[in-house]
């Protein structure tokens, strides 16, 4: 490879390296077009260390606040708390941050105003969803309305705060409880690490308070299950959705695999789907 093929790759820098960012980063490694895994930031290295160890290329190992200064495009794969101090930095130095914690995007909503001024921008992919190319297009006309039923595995809810505040006993489940019905917003607050599709399928479509969730604690899935139904004035559809959980059970593993195919598309010969 040339020297200006290698300077001229966009630099990718990962935060946190859970089920989602060991994916991501090992498909750095291992190689996609035009890309380089520049830097990583993770809450204790030593940790990490046999992972970092196995990769063809050691990454910077950098606080989340720096990981702008080695990278093009930060990406953000660590709880939802950290999304601030993950994604201001990086905009702020006009840098491209990929928001996988897309629920935390809502109380944080000025980084999107920061990401204009400063030439930054905020990518959230379609993540454990699927089809926001359409809801995206039908958007352009008007949309009328955006329900969406997610049912999980009881693994996959366990410790969220809508059914610890709620006192609500999960784990003895014989047949499918609704836990929770109302806007994506309210969605996200009770549930941080379980919706962050609904989240993302709202700012791809009608917003945050319109968009209506369902929320299922269901002991006869094994997979997270996601339908959506939308009615537009372009089109009506219904999307379904069946993931199998990664090592995280809330987190589906095609989750990581939507990231990769949004970096792949970053310098891609051949683009297909919006
Ligand atoms: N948009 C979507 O469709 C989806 C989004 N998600 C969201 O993606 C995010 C990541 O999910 P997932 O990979 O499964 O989560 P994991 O819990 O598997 O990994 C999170 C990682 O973040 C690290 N971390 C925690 N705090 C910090 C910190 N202060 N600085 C740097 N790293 C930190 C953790 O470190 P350590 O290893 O030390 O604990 C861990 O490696 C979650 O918010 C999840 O809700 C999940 C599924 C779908
Ligand atoms: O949206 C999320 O946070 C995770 C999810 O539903 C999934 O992986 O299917």
């Amino acid at each position: 490879m040339t020297d200006q093929k290698v300077s001229s790759k966009l630099r990718v820098a990962i935060a946190g390296l859970g089920s989602i960012g060991t994916k991501i980063a090992t498909a750095l490694d291992q190689g996609i077009e035009g890309l380089a895994l520049s830097a990583v930031a993770v809450r204790d290295p030593a940790k990490h260390q046999p992972f970092l160890a196995g990769l063809r290329q050691q990454p910077q190992i950098l606080p989340v606040d720096q990981l702008g200064e080695a990278a093009d495009i930060v990406v953000e794969c660590a709880p939802s708390s950290q999304l601030r101090v993950i994604v201001e930095p990086a905009v702020t130095r006009g840098r491209s941050a990929v928001v996988v914690s897309v629920g935390g995007l809502l109380d944080n909503f000025d980084l999107v105003d920061l990401a204009r001024a400063k030439g930054g921008r905020i990518l959230v992919p379609t993540g454990a969803l699927i089809g926001l190319d359409a809801v995206n297009a039908a958007a352009l006309g008007t949309i009328h309305q955006v329900k969406m039923v997610t049912r999980k595995p009881i693994d996959g809810l366990k410790g969220a705060p809508f059914i610890v505040e709620n006192k609500i006993d999960i784990d003895n489940l014989r047949e499918p409880l609704k836990l929770f019905e109302g806007s994506a917003r309210d969605a996200a607050r009770g549930f941080p690490a379980n919706v962050n599709v609904a989240v993302a399928l709202s700012l791809a479509g009608i917003g945050p308070d319109r968009t209506q969730i369902q929320v299922w604690a269901d002991p006869t899935v094994t997979r997270n299950v996601h339908r959506i139904e939308v009615e537009a004035d372009s089109a009506r559809f219904s999307m379904g959705i069946e993931n199998i959980p990664s090592e995280n059970p809330k987190t589906g593993i095609i989750t990581a695999l939507s990231v990769i195919a949004l970096l792949r598309k970053q310098r891609a010969t051949l683009c297909v789907g919006t």
